[in-house]
């Protein structure tokens, strides 16, 4: 009963949510134990976040995905559920796939659930790419880039016939920026930083920052050797379209997290295991 009345309120506001489950997780653990030590260890915002990111991810596969396929893999955390689901579609249906991977990590994910690793060089066209997002607008415009593997992913995703997202229901916005608060991610070649930000703050306003890495002292290294920019756009009607164009332009840019018109369809899971799909207008 709990969990549903939380589910109903995550889908209006996760914020809502969070609050509720903090509220009310001593009566959860009353009402239902065995629910509440399945989910120990785990922060119950996050396990609710989990469970809508692997409904998006097992929907995606079962909609999108059929026998011989060549599969893209992108990168990120909702990502893992959609090779998860995969991997048992190949060990259930006997499907022949091969996988691309968009990043060192979709390798691995690829590799260490028994998939058909493939590349570019031998599969220069995909039947399908998917893939995760940090925000969706409605217009279709993707930021991408959370997991600084943006580059891979767009080459991956330009070479497949359909291009699909999947999210949890917090990627799902009207504008971007609504609720990704961490700006467009771009990949830019090292000696080229300083200059690049100075010149995107310049032309759009904002700010702009060199990504850190965590776990290491100094800047994220991305799977290319490249650094990551983080520009924190200005509250403004940007022409994405355009920006994407004029940052692609300027000398030391690689490529950017704004992935304009590329998908097809989105699949956004909500924690109760329901899907909202949403598809982009036809060209
Ligand atoms: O673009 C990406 C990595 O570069 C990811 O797809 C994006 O950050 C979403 O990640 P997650 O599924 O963990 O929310």
């Amino acid at each position: 009963m709990i969990p549903k009345v939380i589910t109903r309120l995550s889908k209006r506001s996760p914020f809502i949510s969070a609050l509720a489950l903090s509220r009310l997780d001593w009566l959860d653990s009353l009402l239902c134990p065995t629910l509440h030590l399945s989910r120990s260890y785990s922060s119950p915002t996050m396990s609710l976040l989990e469970s809508a990111k692997k409904a998006a991810a097992f929907r995606a596969v079962d909609e999108c995905v059929k026998d011989k396929d060549v599969v893209g893999v992108g990168s990120g955390s909702t990502v893992v559920y959609a090779v998860e689901r995969l991997a048992e579609r190949v060990q259930k249906e006997k499907l022949q796939l091969v996988c691309i991977p968009t990043s060192f990590q979709a390798r691995q994910l690829i590799v260490e659930n028994n998939l058909i690793l493939g590349d570019l060089d031998r599969y220069p066209q995909l039947d399908v790419a998917i893939d995760g997002a940090d925000e969706l607008d409605n217009k279709f415009t993707a930021i991408k880039g959370g997991g600084g593997c943006l580059t891979q992913e767009k080459i991956v995703a330009s070479c497949a016939k359909r291009f699909i997202i999947i999210a949890d229901y917090t990627k799902d916005s009207q504008t971007l920026g609504e609720q990704y608060k961490k700006g467009v991610p771009i990949e830019v070649i090292p000696l080229s930083y300083v200059p690049v930000m100075q010149r995107i703050q310049t032309r759009f306003g904002g700010k702009v920052q060199l990504r850190m890495a965590k776990s290491k002292a100094g800047p994220v290294v991305t799977d290319n050797g490249n650094f990551i920019l983080d520009w924190l756009f200005p509250e403004s009607k940007f022409d994405w379209d355009s920006v994407n164009t004029q940052l692609n332009l300027m000398p030391g840019v690689v490529e950017t997290g704004l992935f304009v018109n590329m998908a097809e369809k989105a699949y956004f899971g909500y924690s109760d295991g329901s899907v909202k799909e949403k598809a982009a207008e036809k060209k």
